[in-house]
Parts: structure tokens; sequence; C-alpha cells
């Protein structure tokens, strides 16, 4: 049985049973990209990546003696709804810059967060810094379209793949120069990760089937990254002490989506992340 994707306020997946969060998330995300590869036909999409400078290197940029802040234009959630009137992405974005954030995060999925490619498309005009194309990705064909949309970066979530085709997108997204961010919340999924190939991985302290936070999550799973794989630590960034603790645990750095949209001065919010993120006692505890 399918259950309907267009309740965002109805009764959630927890009442209806059957389905998690993310099942029911990747159902809408499948049937918009069915709509997609109609539309714009993969030799399209070919053609705009010609035509789109090279990716920026976003390992280099993450390798920074410092924890970085990815920050995320995020307009709402599957966990709590509406979270802001993001009417202007391209000038979060720029505000996201000036205040230091290493790179950007942009969530194109449409149903449940409100994001689009258009989205995309303003952030890479309006910034220098990577842009990270942040959606459930489950096909070379979005691997594409992120590229031709000017993405450096692109989300790749464990739980929502399985094994040949983590390593076939991961391999495509190094195939277009892109950095995959591999994302993963529990010990089976980091092992399959690394298993992959991947060198930047995410430790999201959200579990997408549950939608539970728990913070803990990163410092029991970062040990287990090898030198050399950079670590972040993505959800459940409240402030400055969040980064810290994240930053005591290992994390090179640190993806905040919510807080910084819900905040009134989000130029503000991430400047005293990223201040946090570069003061000398940071660096050791890095
Ligand atoms: O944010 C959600 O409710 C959510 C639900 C299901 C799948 C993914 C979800 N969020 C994506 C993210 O991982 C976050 O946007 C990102 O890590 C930032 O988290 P936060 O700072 O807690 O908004």
């Amino acid at each position: 049985m399918r259950l309907s994707y267009h309740r965002p306020h109805g009764r959630d997946w927890r009442e209806r049973g059957a389905m998690n969060a993310l099942d029911e998330i990747l159902d809408g995300v499948r049937a918009d990209l069915a709509e997609r590869e109609r539309e714009t036909s993969l030799a399209a999409l070919k053609q705009r990546v010609e035509r789109v400078p090279d990716p920026r290197d976003a390992l280099a940029v993450l390798r920074a003696p410092r924890v970085s802040v990815i920050a995320e234009i995020k307009r709402r959630s599957p966990s709590k709804g509406a979270l802001a009137a993001i009417t202007d992405p391209a000038g979060l974005a720029s505000l996201y810059e000036q205040a230091g954030a290493a790179a950007v995060s942009v969530l194109t999925e449409r149903r449940r967060f409100g994001g689009s490619l258009a989205d995309l498309d303003a952030v890479r005009v309006a910034v220098d810094i990577p842009v990270l194309r942040k959606d459930f990705v489950v096909s070379p064909y979005q691997v594409l379209e992120a590229r031709a949309h000017g993405a450096d970066l692109v989300l790749l979530i464990v739980a929502a793949l399985d094994q040949p085709r983590l390593i076939g997108l991961l391999e495509r997204v190094e195939s277009l120069g892109m950095t995959a961010l591999v994302e993963v919340h529990d010990e089976e999924e980091m092992v399959r990760a690394l298993d992959a190939g991947a060198r930047l991985i995410g430790i999201n302290a959200r579990n997408l089937r549950t939608l539970q936070v728990d913070r803990e999550t990163f410092a029991r799973l970062a040990p287990m990254v090898p030198h050399g794989v950079l670590k972040v630590a993505e959800s459940g960034v409240r402030g400055p002490h969040d980064l810290l603790q994240y930053a005591g645990a290992g994390a090179d750095a640190v993806l905040v989506g919510e807080a910084a949209v819900t905040g009134g001065d989000p130029r503000q919010f991430v400047a005293d992340l990223v201040t946090a993120g570069t003061h000398p006692a940071t660096r050791i505890a890095h």
C-alpha cells in the first residue's frame, strides 16, 4: 500500500505505521525523479555539464586547520515542518559565506524540504565556496543533475542505498570531479561507507527512519574512521557549545541547518560557529 506524501500536517508516518520516514521520502523522490527524467534527457544534462565550470576541491577546503562550518539552506523538514520562509536563497548563502562558512548545503528535495534545483542554481551563482547538493540520491541521473547545476559535493545516504549502488554512485560523483559526502548513522553503515571508499564521511545524529536526534552518535562512530578520511558532524548543532562538543570528538566540520535559519540572524549565528571552530583550543581538540 502506498501512503500519501502530501500531508505534511496530517497524520505522520509514526501514526500510520509500516513505512518509516526515509521510505516515505524516497518514494516521493523517485516519483519526482521520474518526472524530471521525462522532461530533461541525459544528453541534455551532459551538454549542460560541459558548460559548467569545474568543481571546487571541497576536500582541500575542509582539510584546513579548523573545524569548518557547512551552513544549510533549509526551509522545512519532516521532523519540524516549516522552519523559515526563505525567499532569497542566494542572499542567505551570501550571508553564510560572509560569516566564514566553508561550504553551503542546499536541500533540493521538494516534497518534504521545500527545496529545488533552482535553489542550487541561485546559490551557485551567489557564492564562491563549495556547494553541496543535499538530497536523497538514488540514481546516477541525480548526480549528473548536481554537476549540471554547479554542485561541488553530493550527499550519498548509505541507509538509502544497497552496497553496489553506493559504490556506483560514489564512483560517478568522483568521475565528475565532485566530492561525495557519504552519510552514516550506525556502525554497519560506517563499515559500508568505508568499504565503498568514502573520503568524506558525514555522521548524522538524526536517525532518518525515526527522526530522533542523538548527538552522542558522532562520538560513538568517529573512532571507526581512519586517519585521512574527513568527518562531518551532521544535525543537532544549536550553537558554539555543540560545535565544541563535536570538535572534541574529532569533527573536521559541522553541518548546521535548522538553528541557522530559525535564529533570526543567520550571519551572526554562523559567524559565532566559525569563531568557535577557529579558536586555538578547538584546533587542539580537533
Ligand atoms: O531534518 C529532518 O527532519 C530530516 C528528516 C529526514 C531526513 C533528513 C532530514 N534532515 C536532513 C539533515 O540531515 C539535516 O538537514 C542536516 O543535517 C542539518 O540538521 P539540523 O541542523 O539539525 O537542521
